[in-house]
């Protein structure tokens, strides 16, 4: 299997505060890999340091082989490492289609030249990748109407008009129910399946991790004590220990199925 990403004893000090420390990993094409841990575990330092928003003290991150430390957002971006965020980012004055079609345009590098005839480029492939993420049906409503879950499912659908190798998805279901976090979720696995690209995601929701993911890293205090498949990580005591505290097992497969 191809390797997309790898790090190689990344680490990232704050001060005294060492927030991620000698992580090293691998992610391979078409793989959905968890990254979770408590708070303040390292988390969002180590998606910071992937994307570009922070460089790191010392390590290394590879994209398909090529060195790509230090480098910056945009240039990691334009390389197809695509990112959602806890706080979606759309254009509430804007439509759902138009904020799907204003990433097209971006990502085919049009956007001076295009914005006067903004409205009518890109529409038919705006519209299948709207088709993919299951809002079709709400093409022409505007952003600052829609329920939660319609907004991170556009915020999908605007990552994947760049055309991502790697998508890398901040606690994509923060702020959902529990029954919008699963169908994100599953739609999430799908086009990993369908179209082979990888994704890695930081999530609390346990039974989220549990139902999709096809491997789970565990950080903790800036560490990785635990990487491993689904049923490695739930039967892990020192998971159970650092994750949740301590005396807490988490539910086997058949409990979560009965829940
Ligand atoms: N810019 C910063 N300056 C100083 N310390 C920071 C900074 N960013 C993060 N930290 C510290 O680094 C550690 C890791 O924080 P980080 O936000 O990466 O954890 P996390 O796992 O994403 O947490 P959460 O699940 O709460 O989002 C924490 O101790 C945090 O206080």
């Amino acid at each position: 299997m191809s390797v997309v990403l790898e790090t190689r004893g990344l680490t990232k000090s704050f001060g005294g505060i060492v927030a991620v420390n000698d992580v090293s990993f691998q992610l391979h094409k078409g793989e959905l890999l968890a990254l979770i841990g408590p708070n303040g575990a390292g988390k969002s330092t180590c998606f910071n340091m992937l994307m570009g928003q922070l460089k790191p003290t010392r390590g290394s991150v590879f994209l398909m082989g090529d060195d790509i430390t230090g480098k910056s957002p945009r240039e990691i971006w334009r390389r197809g490492v695509g990112r959602t965020f806890q706080i979606t980012a759309t254009y509430a004055s804007m439509t759902v289609i138009e904020n799907v079609q204003m990433a097209l345009i971006s990502h085919n590098r049009q956007v001076f030249k295009a914005l006067p005839f903004a409205h009518r480029m890109h529409r038919d492939r705006a519209m299948d990748l709207l088709a993919m993420v299951g809002m079709e049906g709400q093409a022409e409503r505007h952003c600052a109407v829609l329920a939660y879950g319609d907004l991170k499912r556009l915020e999908l659908a605007i990552a994947l008009a760049h055309e991502p190798t790697l998508l890398l998805m901040d606690e994509p279901t923060a702020g959902m129910a529990p029954r919008e976090r699963i169908a994100l979720m599953q739609l999430t696995a799908d086009i990993v399946r369908d179209r082979g690209v990888s994704v890695l995601f930081t999530e609390h929701d346990m039974d989220v991790v549990f139902a999709h993911a096809h491997r789970i890293m565990v950080l903790n205090r800036g560490e990785l004590i635990a990487d491993g498949s689904v049923e490695q990580i739930r039967n892990d005591p020192r998971v159970q220990e650092v994750y949740l505290g301590g005396g807490t097992v988490f539910k086997s497969e058949d409990e979560a199925e009965d829940a």
